[in-house]
């Protein structure tokens, strides 16, 4: 076994919690026949049917004693999340399962044991009480801490083939991999699962009641991981839950779609997509679809380019796009060197959160100064940024500036702020009003420049993914299908320390991820550019009195961590006082 997994023994007081609230574990293996699943053989579908439409669902109360409980929770709050507590400090944070709330499921074996491909494998499914730990970095006497339960092939599935169909959905701005994880989704669900029934909604949440499909098939798909953007396309706003969820369970969906839908069953796999809003909007889709009582998974992909989903290692496509962002930092680094007094100034992705423009800086080592959303700067007098531009250029004849675009936004607009569809504040152009005033303090001082502005924008979102993005997402998808099939549904997959796990929603939706810049991380990018923190030392104080109080109630999932999380720091702090 992994020494970063850890398995729940059987014989620990743990499972006897544990095998009350998962239904993979010993009290559902009571439900098998003997031959080790329940098969209704062409009857099922209509068993389903029934459960699907018919089952009362238990009072989110009653269905929730189940789990220990804890603050917070999914979307209104209605379901209690799944904390199961263990010996030293263990803690699961788990996701829920169709049958805490449809309690007589019938069980199948998992096609997968059948298939030739996976003959080879030494051990066909992941044990049902594999979690992994979300932090990694541990000291002799830490708690063991927070779990996810581990992603992957269980041996008995809450589907028959023949009964599923599912949908998927994108939603919010492009990312590279969107169409790679759609391919494998439906890879996976045709060649490991034997679905025939896959359908892709047409532009986002919207779609769900705007009538247009897409069926994806294995041909449909083939291809579609060479291409950027969404074969389904995206959109922002319009998500309404009830209609939504009208849509799944009986209407829309399986009226347009005939062929496939003639028994009238609605949906009962959602695959969603999307970033931050996303998950939200999932979160809710899964609470209504709990509160009807429909055996129906909701299951979410996290994308976002600008890497701002928390827990997750990193989101799929963000390396792609960082790739790509070096194109622009080099010809900004070309033209800068090639004029007098040059200047090169990129404008990269990253609203809240400055991982892309700080993960290129790095890469790329020509950058003098990279400014993002969590380091606030200040451009005139001692120790401001023009201050600086001005003294590279007289040193070095040249320089490269990567600014984030949500760098700098409380300097610039005073003009009243404005949202898109989905609520996220529109961002003034951060790029062209540092040119301007660069251009106005060089000019006071008498320094010609030359200055190049290059917006690369949507060129790093807009293309295929790369090589280990296409890796990175198939896995995901496959992890996201096997949880489905298993029947655990309100989660999102994600990978946390290299390792696919479920995570319960309310875990990717309470928190964004920030580069906290009282880490090494951001430190290595300072001593990379040489550029000053731009922040006066009684600023410096509050912003790690800030981070650290927002570590400290949440070990944060950053990027390529060194485990400088805050239950790491509050034990460093503790080594200190001691
Ligand atoms: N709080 C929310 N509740 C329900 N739905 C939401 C919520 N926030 C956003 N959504 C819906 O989710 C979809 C995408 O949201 P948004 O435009 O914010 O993008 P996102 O998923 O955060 O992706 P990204 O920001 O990475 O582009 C939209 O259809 C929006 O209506
Ligand atoms: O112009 P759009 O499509 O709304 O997307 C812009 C936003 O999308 C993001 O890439 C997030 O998906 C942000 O970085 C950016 O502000
Ligand atoms: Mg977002």
């Amino acid at each position: 076994m992994d020494s970063s997994i850890f398995s729940l023994h059987p014989s620990s007081p743990l499972i006897l919690s544990l095998a009350a609230s998962c239904p993979n574990s010993t009290c559902s293996l009571g439900l098998s026949s003997p031959s080790g699943s329940f098969s209704f053989g062409p009857r099922h579908l209509d068993f389903s049917s029934v459960s699907r439409r018919l089952m009362a669902a238990p009072s989110p109360a009653a269905s929730d004693n189940k789990a220990t409980t804890a603050n917070g929770g999914v979307g209104n709050g209605l379901f209690k999340p799944k904390i199961v507590n263990g010996d030293y400090g263990y803690v699961l944070e788990d996701v829920p399962h169709l049958t805490d709330y449809l309690p007589n499921l019938p069980t199948h074996s998992n096609p997968l044991q059948d298939n030739p491909a996976y003959s080879v494998v030494k051990q066909y499914f992941v044990d049902v009480d594999d979690t992994v730990p979300q932090r990694i970095v541990v000291h002799k006497d830490s708690p063991r801490g927070v779990h996810f339960r581990r992603a992957g092939p269980r041996q008995k599935v809450y589907f028959d083939s023949d009964e599923v169909q599912a949908c998927i959905v994108t939603c919010g701005g492009l990312c590279p991999g969107l169409n790679t994880v759609i391919r494998e989704i439906v890879s996976t669900l045709y060649s490991m699962y034997g679905v025939r029934k896959v359908l892709g909604i047409d532009g986002g949440y919207r779609g769900f009641y705007a009538r247009n499909t897409i069926d994806l098939t294995l041909k449909v798909v083939n291809d579609i991981h060479k291409r950027g953007g969404t074969i389904l396309g995206t959109s922002r706003g319009g998500h309404d839950t009830k209609k939504i969820v009208d849509s799944i369970e009986d209407r829309g969906i399986n009226q347009v779609c005939e062929k496939l839908f003639v028994d009238q069953m609605g949906i009962n796999q959602v695959y969603i997509i999307g970033g931050d809003g996303t998950q939200k909007g999932a979160a809710l889709i899964y609470e209504e679809v709990r509160r009807r009582g429909l055996k129906v998974v909701v299951a979410g992909i996290p994308k976002t380019i600008d890497n701002d989903i928390p827990v997750i290692d990193k989101s799929f496509g963000f390396d792609t796009a960082v790739e790509e962002a070096q194109r622009a930092i080099n010809a900004a680094h070309v033209e800068a060197e090639s004029g007098e007094n040059g200047i090169g100034l990129v404008k990269l992705m990253g609203r809240y959160s400055g991982f892309i423009a700080m993960y290129a800086t790095l890469a790329s080592r020509d950058v003098d100064c990279c400014l993002i959303p969590e380091s606030p700067f200040f451009l005139k007098g001692e120790g401001g940024l023009l201050e600086f531009v001005e003294k590279r250029l007289k040193e070095s004849g040249h320089m490269v500036i990567v600014v984030a675009e949500g760098a700098g936004q409380e300097l610039i607009s005073e003009t009243k702020s404005m949202t898109d569809a989905s609520g996220n504040k529109l961002l003034q152009d951060v790029g062209l009003w540092l040119s301007q005033n660069i251009k106005d303090h060089l000019k006071a001082q008498k320094m010609p420049i030359n200055l190049k502005y290059i917006d690369p924008t949507y060129m790093i979102r807009a293309i295929p993914s790369n090589a280990s993005d296409n890796v990175y997402c198939t896995l995901l998808a496959q992890s996201c299908v096997h949880g489905a099939m298993a029947g655990y549904t309100g989660y999102t997959s994600g990978l946390v320390n290299g390792r696919q796990t479920y995570i319960p929603f309310y875990r990717i939706i309470e928190t964004q991820n920030k580069v906290v810049i009282t880490d090494r991380m951001w430190a290595r990018l300072l001593s990379s550019t040489n550029q000053p923190s731009f922040m006066c030392p009684k600023l410096v104080a509050e912003k790690r009195k800030e981070m650290q109080m927002a570590t400290e109630a949440q070990p944060s999932g950053q990027l390529m961590d060194d485990g400088n999380t805050g239950a790491d720091k509050k034990a460093a702090n503790k080594e200190v006082r001691a």
